[in-house]
């Protein structure tokens, strides 16, 4: 039988990158996926914008959608401020499964809680379950044509307060052309386009950058 590929993805972290080490993890994800099997992870280049945002906001708390493989959530948390939280929304327990390894051995599992299941459960309960008021800064990176309506579905749940920013991947490729509609169209958000190219190739892609007005 063969193995997936967030298990090769795995397997390559552990036999390459230095346990403890978030760096040396997104970096042989990286080589990996550049030289070996693309995946879908926010990559090298995508993933310096998201970092430049990450250092810019400091965020105290912070939603991701879509861990997939960890690489992001590993990316991310090994930037975030002391006593700050990554939570990571992942639908699929085979992947999340994986991630919890690839974040263990990056050795920020203190930084990030990994959460299972449907946005549409989660995102009303949230507040309730981690004692939260708002979110700080939120990335999308899970199904395409979900952005928007999650993106509702936490402004209805108040977790967005004024000031909160929305940094969503693929916004070109795949895209996610509601969604870009909605946050350029409303009154509600300013938002900005990041050029850039989609992971591991020469294919334009980029990262929209929402600011929530209120
Ligand atoms: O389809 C893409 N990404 C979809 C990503 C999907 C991932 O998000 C999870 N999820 C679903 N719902 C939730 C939550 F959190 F809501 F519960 C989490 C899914 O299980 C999967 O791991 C994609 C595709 C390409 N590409 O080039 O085709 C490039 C990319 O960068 C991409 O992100
Ligand atoms: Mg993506």
């Amino acid at each position: 039988y063969g193995s997936t590929r967030p298990e090769r993805i795995l397997a390559e972290v552990k036999r390459k990158a230095t346990r403890g080490d978030a760096r040396s993890v997104v970096d042989t994800i990286d080589q990996y996926c550049r030289h070996q099997e693309w995946a879908m992870n926010v990559g090298d280049e995508k993933g310096t914008i998201l970092d430049s945002i990450v250092c810019e906001v400091k965020p105290m708390a912070m939603l991701e959608l879509g861990t997939y493989c960890g690489y992001s959530a590993v990316r991310i948390a090994s930037l975030l401020p002391p006593n700050s939280r990554l939570i990571t929304m992942e639908f699929n327990p085979v992947f999340a499964a994986i991630a919890r390894q690839v974040i263990a051995w990056a050795g920020v599992e203190d930084k990030v809680v990994l959460i299972e299941g449907p946005s549409g459960d989660w995102i009303p309960k949230m507040k309730k379950e981690f004692g939260l008021t708002s979110f700080d800064l939120v990335f999308l990176d899970h199904w395409k044509d979900c952005y928007l309506p999650d993106t509702k579905l936490m402004e209805e749940c108040g977790l967005l307060r004024t000031g909160s920013i929305l940094v969503a991947d693929n916004v070109i490729c795949p895209g996610a052309p509601d969604y870009l509609e909605y946050v350029r169209g409303s009154p509600r958000y300013e938002s900005k386009y990041f050029r850039s190219h989609l992971e591991y190739t020469r294919v334009e892609d980029g990262i929209e950058k929402s600011v929530f007005l209120g």
